[in-house]
């Protein structure tokens, strides 16, 4: 198969031909419906701790699917369902074409115009990201819902700001500004849900605890368009929308939430 995409011919329903396990028991993402999932206090008892850094030239790009930042600096997570020590490694983006649709996990089936993921690998098991990416307990992703708002958001208007110099694939830049993730977090952080999953694009590693937070950040329209003006490939190419996974079945999992 040609490589994996979001089209009609190589879209999420294509995918299991070369990655069967997108038929497997924990993918995601998944459709979460809160009156489902069960409060479970030692999420609370063991909060969920962030400790990000600085990242002096964060390095953004475009590889032709999303746009993704990489971090170099030490930026960690531990607490709530997390077992050791998770580093940050990257985070990017999905959205939609238009505002009703974008976001990969749904609340009570309705889809976000985005959503954002800050992707962590268990650094107190594993020496890199590429070890521990396909590991039950090597990965946990933050997923942040985007909704629309009359304002901007300013920790992500540093990166919407530029994106038009990473709208082609393969095109990279360094923020100059130093610039500190911790910005992207909702207000609210205690409030989440979690479940065992993968990742929601090829390989569909089943190695992902997931984060999913109640609180939405709010981003402006015009930042919503900066994301829909990317491109998949050279100039001329189509624009990157609706790079998003459609929810997959919870099957026998657990749904928990960190609060009532
Ligand atoms: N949408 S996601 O957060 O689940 C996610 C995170 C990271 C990857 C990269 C896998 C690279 C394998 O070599 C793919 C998907
Ligand atoms: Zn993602």
């Amino acid at each position: 198969m040609a490589t994996w995409g979001y089209g009609n011919d190589n879209g999420p329903a294509t995918w299991v031909k070369s990655f069967p396990v997108a038929a497997g028991t924990r993918q995601s993402p998944i459709d979460i419906v809160p009156t489902a999932a069960k409060c479970d206090t030692k999420l609370t008892e063991n909060p969920l701790t962030v400790n990000y850094s600085p990242e002096p030239a964060m390095e953004l790009c475009n590889p032709g699917l999303s746009v993704k930042a990489n971090i170099k600096s030490k930026s960690v997570i531990k607490g709530g369902p997390l077992e050791g020590e998770y580093k940050l490694e990257q985070f990017h983006l999905h959205w939609g074409s238009a505002d009703k649709q974008g976001s990969e996990h749904t609340l009570n089936g309705k889809m976000f115009p985005a959503e954002l993921h800050l992707v962590h690998y268990n650094a107190t098991k594993y020496s890199s990201f590429g070890e521990a990416v396909d590991k039950p307990d090597g990965l946990a992703v933050f997923g942040i819902f985007l909704k629309i708002s009359d304002k901007p958001h300013q920790g992500l208007k540093s990166l919407t700001d530029v994106l038009s110099e990473v709208q082609y694939k393969d095109k990279s830049i360094n923020i100059k500004q130093e610039y500190n993730p911790v910005c992207l977090l909702p207000d609210n952080i205690n409030k989440y849900w979690t479940y065992l999953g993968s990742l929601t694009t090829p390989p569909l590693c089943e190695s992902v605890t997931w984060i999913v937070f109640e609180e939405p950040i709010e981003v402006s329209e015009d930042q919503m368009k900066a994301f829909r003006a990317l491109c998949c490939g050279e100039c001329g190419s189509a624009p990157i929308v609706d790079n998003y996974r459609p929810p997959l079945p919870l099957g026998n999992r657990q749904l928990r939430a960190s609060f009532q």
